[in-house]
């Protein structure tokens, strides 16, 4: 049978972790591609970086943008009570159906409402579909390109306010340079660059969080 990647790699999550753990999903991910093939998690030191922003913020509501296998979405929800709102969008619908399998072996299926779907066409729809005003959290590890016009539509659609936390991957390697310039340039944010490296290689890489300071942009006009 010729498997697909993303199938290889929720293989080696059945095989080799424990149903209803979530860190033994996430080591079995990361030694899958440590050793046998490369794949675009955040992974572990990044990951790490991850779990102390989350535990920093300690967020009631969380969007992720671009959920992958689900190996951040693990990460992100092993973290945080039940009572979380924690919404993932995944345009990919096979990506979506191996995430779903790796959070159901992590046993937090009933914490996770992934939804498939454009990130710009879903985000509009958030207040409506979930009934959620503000996010706390928002991680991006989208398409790259995607960062910046999806930040300004959260935005706009009012869905940040004071206090959120917005935290993108990859910011060095893809790269996500307009994205950085427009976190860094506004006074009405604080940004902050974690030097790291891209999940699984030496390849210089990093995250880039914005907290926002001053009131949410649609009642700060
Ligand atoms: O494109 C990356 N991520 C975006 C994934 C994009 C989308 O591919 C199809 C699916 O809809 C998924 O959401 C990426 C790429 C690298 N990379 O080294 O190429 C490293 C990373 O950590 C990444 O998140
Ligand atoms: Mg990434």
């Amino acid at each position: 049978l010729v498997l697909v990647l993303s199938s290889r790699l929720l293989q080696a999550v059945c095989i080799n972790a424990v149903r209803g753990n979530p860190d033994s999903v996430i080591a079995a991910i990361d030694h899958f591609c440590q050793n046998q093939e490369w794949a675009m998690n955040v992974g572990d030191e990044k990951g790490a970086i991850l779990d102390s922003v989350v535990m920093e913020t300690s967020p009631s509501t969380v969007l992720e943008l671009g959920t992958y296998c689900g190996y951040s979405a693990v990460r992100i929800m092993r973290l945080l009570p039940p009572a979380t709102r924690f919404i993932t969008l995944e345009m990919n619908p096979d990506y979506a159906a191996v995430a779903r399998q790796v959070i159901q072996h992590a046993g937090l299926q009933d914490k996770v409402c992934l939804v498939e779907g454009k990130s710009a066409d879903l985000i509009p729809k958030m207040a409506d579909m979930f009934g959620i005003r503000t996010f706390d959290f928002v991680f991006f590890d989208h398409w790259k390109d995607c960062y910046l016009p999806d930040i300004r539509l959260l935005e706009d659609c009012g869905l940040l306010d004071q206090g959120s936390v917005v935290l993108a991957d990859n910011v060095l390697c893809p790269g996500a340079p307009e994205y950085l310039d427009y976190v860094r340039s506004s006074l009405r944010f604080s940004s902050r660059f974690y030097r790291s490296h891209l999940e699984y290689t030496r390849v210089l890489d990093g995250l880039e969080s914005r907290t926002q300071t001053g009131p949410g942009s649609h009642c700060g006009r």
